[in-house]
């Protein structure tokens, strides 16, 4: 399946200077979205994950399917002021600025294993931020995975704690 075919560029997104690649094509294409979930979930059929931690917004679409095939929980971590009960952050760095990411502080109990979910790696911090949160709760998170890595812009260094598991990559100038 040629993945790449369904990432579309948008140059100057949401900032100039930065061509977003976007997975809308890809999830409007139902043969290449259910291959995408399947290619990925295939890797962990029987690996006993406790949960798939799934990122705020675009991890909720790939995370949710690989939850839901998997038969694991769905854990989402989101950004400021969107989780109802108690929380525990942090701050990151991202390609195009700065955020803030929360889980529910009950969401994972310690010693659990969990997938982290994102549609997409560029400099690694929401990751690495989602990473800390997991550890924080005292689970583990045994991979990351991902639709698209955008290579040169140090993400999968930043992670170097995670293996992450990318469908495809394009290379970008950092
Ligand atoms: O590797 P990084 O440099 O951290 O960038 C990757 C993150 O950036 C995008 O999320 P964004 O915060 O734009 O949120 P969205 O999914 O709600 O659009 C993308 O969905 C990843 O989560
Ligand atoms: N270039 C990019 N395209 C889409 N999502 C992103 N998240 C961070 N960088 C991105």
């Amino acid at each position: 399946m040629d993945f790449a075919s369904k990432i579309r560029d948008v140059v100057d997104f949401p900032k100039p200077g930065i061509v977003f690649k976007d997975i809308t094509p890809l999830l409007q294409d139902p043969r290449a979205f259910q291959t995408a979930v399947d290619v990925i979930a295939d890797r962990h059929v029987g690996s006993k994950l406790d949960a798939i931690v799934a990122v705020e917004s675009r991890g909720f679409i790939i995370g949710s399917a690989l939850a839901y095939k998997l038969g694991c929980s769905l854990v989402v971590v989101r950004k400021a002021g969107k989780l109802p009960a108690k929380t525990i952050s942090t701050r990151y760095a991202l390609e195009y600025g700065e955020d803030e990411l929360h889980i529910h502080e009950d969401a994972l109990q310690p010693g659990q294993k969990v997938l982290i979910a994102d549609d997409l790696l560029a400099t690694g911090g929401t990751v690495r931020a989602t990473g800390q949160l997991i550890r924080q709760l005292g689970a583990t998170p045994v991979e990351a995975v991902f639709l698209v890595e955008l290579n040169g812009l140090g993400g999968r260094e930043l992670v170097n704690d995670i293996p992450c598991f990318s469908l495809m990559s394009f290379d970008v100038e950092e």
